[in-house]
């Protein structure tokens, strides 16, 4: 290992300031790892270099010197400049080339070497999750598995390389753990050519009845908790999408039972939704004809059943025929139930969900329909589903008014009792519900899109003295791994590998 430094006075067992050889000044590198061997303590310490500045002490930048109405005397005088850092410093290096915390200030005067190859220190991490290695030593940083289900957040400016590094985290997963992983694909883009076999479109996936209702009720507008809606889709799915069973339906039950107060067959919608209750929801929504006009015809005949005025049924009829038409067509062409996609990913044990096939309102409730049904799963077999769900473009879906940050809250609360880790890949952390941000325990960070977004990781996250200077100067590729899944327990910079 090459020295390029010595401790100065005044060092801590978190930080010491060095000044820097000056033969060494080039070598020197913001986030390059050193080892500072102190002899006096005989304890070797690595770090890392952070702060890097040069320094004249004739020169101060306050006050007035000779040596700037004085440009030959500037050049004569180069000698006296020098470099200084601070090494905040990761551990104590054990013979074994483990880590253990440091307890006490380096010896000013140690010497500090540069860390060039991973040989130079031997440094025994535990096995994990690799995709990336240190950005100057190359020495690889895995990423503990146990950290999966304590979530982890993927966040940089556009083209920093997110997605890369996620597809790389989901290789590693596949290839050395018995974890499945579920993949919404925003944009269609960007895990999807990795996975071309392993991929459904959303525009496949029948949702379920609650999500269906939502999204009419949306269309209508009329009230939040609509019943002629909400007694039409049911009715609709139990008779299979024929107006005329329905119909038939509601006139014979008010023939056995008499019509009830208020002149209502309310009667026939209770016994039609007895008989929805008593079958697989899933099954029968399969055999459904989609058809708006039927569907209207059916609206027509609860909404009388339900003592509707006339006006009722042609207004919402009015309001379907022109926003849901697209809608229908496309649940005639879908055929996957979300317990069908599951049992999927069960198989083939990654799976990518191609989110860009559907309008911006549906992604959310696709998302919300299959986690929800992962959440089915532990509700009733209480047992650990190992499954980690990476959301593309997260801030879409985990912010405060996304239709799916409940069922994202309810994971990134809940998921690590259950083995249900997130990985929320998004440009914009400050969009994260608090909820959401404040249970991501592991983070990789590069440039980012808004400076607010490095104050909101520094509430959540111990930087190390990153600053919004050191995130600026980052390239593609490179990103800061810190949080609990960091065996180092210390942010470094790594270069994620080629993916
Ligand atoms: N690990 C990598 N291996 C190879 N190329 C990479 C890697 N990371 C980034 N790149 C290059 O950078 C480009 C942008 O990467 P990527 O799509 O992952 O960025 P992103 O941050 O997800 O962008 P966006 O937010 O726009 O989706 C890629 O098309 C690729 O050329």
């Amino acid at each position: 290992m090459k020295p390029i430094g010595v401790v100065a006075s005044g060092s801590s067992a978190a930080i010491a300031p060095i000044q820097v050889y000056k033969q060494c000044e080039l070598d020197a590198k913001e986030e390059a790892f050193v080892v500072v061997k102190d002899e006096a303590k005989n304890l070797n310490y690595l770090g890392v270099l952070r702060n890097l500045r040069m320094q004249d002490p004739l020169l101060s930048p306050n006050l007035r010197s000779s040596v700037v109405d004085n440009p030959g005397l500037a050049r004569m005088g180069r000698e006296v400049v020098f470099e200084t850092s601070a090494v905040r410093i990761i551990g104590v290096l054990r013979e074994d080339g483990s880590l253990e915390p440091s307890t006490q200030p380096p010896t000013p005067r140690s010497e500090v070497y540069l860390v060039e190859s991973p040989s130079d220190v031997n440094l025994k991490l535990e096995k994990g999750l690799v995709v990336g290695s240190h950005k100057y030593s190359g020495i690889e940083i895995p990423l503990s598995p146990k950290s999966l289900p304590y979530h982890i957040g993927i966040v940089g400016a556009t083209g920093t390389g997110k997605s890369r590094l996620a597809i790389a985290l989901i290789k590693e997963v596949l290839a050395n753990t018995d974890w499945k992983v579920l993949v919404f694909d925003h944009s269609g883009l960007d895990y999807k050519p990795y996975f071309p076999d392993k991929a459904v479109s959303a525009d496949e996936v029948l949702p379920d009845v609650e999500d269906i209702y939502n999204h009419l009720a949306n269309i209508v507008k009329e009230r939040e908790e609509d019943a002629y809606l909400f007694y039409t889709l049911i009715a609709y799915i139990v008779a299979g999408g024929d107006p005329g069973a329905v119909k038939s339906r509601l006139q014979s039950e008010v023939r056995q039972f008499g019509r009830r107060e208020g002149g209502t067959d309310e009667g026939g919608l209770e016994g039609i939704i007895s008989e929805f209750l008593s079958t697989n929801p899933e099954e029968a929504l399969k055999h459904v004809n989609w058809d708006l006009a039927k569907f209207g015809e059916v609206l027509s005949s609860v909404a009388k059943a339900l003592g509707a005025k006339k006006t009722t049924p042609a207004k919402y009829r009015v309001k379907l025929a022109s926003k849901a038409r697209g809608f229908f067509e496309s649940l005639k062409r879908r055929r996957l139930s979300v317990g069908e996609l599951l049992g999927r990913l069960d198989k083939e044990r990654v799976l990518v969900v191609d989110l860009s096939t559907v309008d911006y309102e549906e992604r959310a409730s696709i998302l919300n329909a299959v986690l929800g049904r992962l959440w089915d799963r532990i509700d009733e077999t209480k047992t650990p589903v190992n499954t980690l769900v990476v959301v593309d473009e997260a801030h879409n879906y985990a912010c405060r008014e996304c239709g799916s940050v409940d069922i994202i809250e309810r994971t990134a609360r809940e998921g690590r009792k259950w083995g249900l880790g997130l990985v929320l890949v998004s440009q914009r952390v400050v969009d994260f519900s608090t909820w959401v941000r404040n249970n991501i325990n592991t983070y990789f960070f590069s440039r980012l899109q808004t400076p607010g977004d490095l104050q909101n990781l520094q509430g959540d996250l111990d930087l190390g003295g990153i600053t919004q200077e050191n995130i600026a100067l980052l390239r593609e590729r490179e990103f800061y791994f810190a949080g609990l899944g960091n065996p180092l327990r210390h942010p470094v910079l790594i270069k994620v590998k080629t993916v």
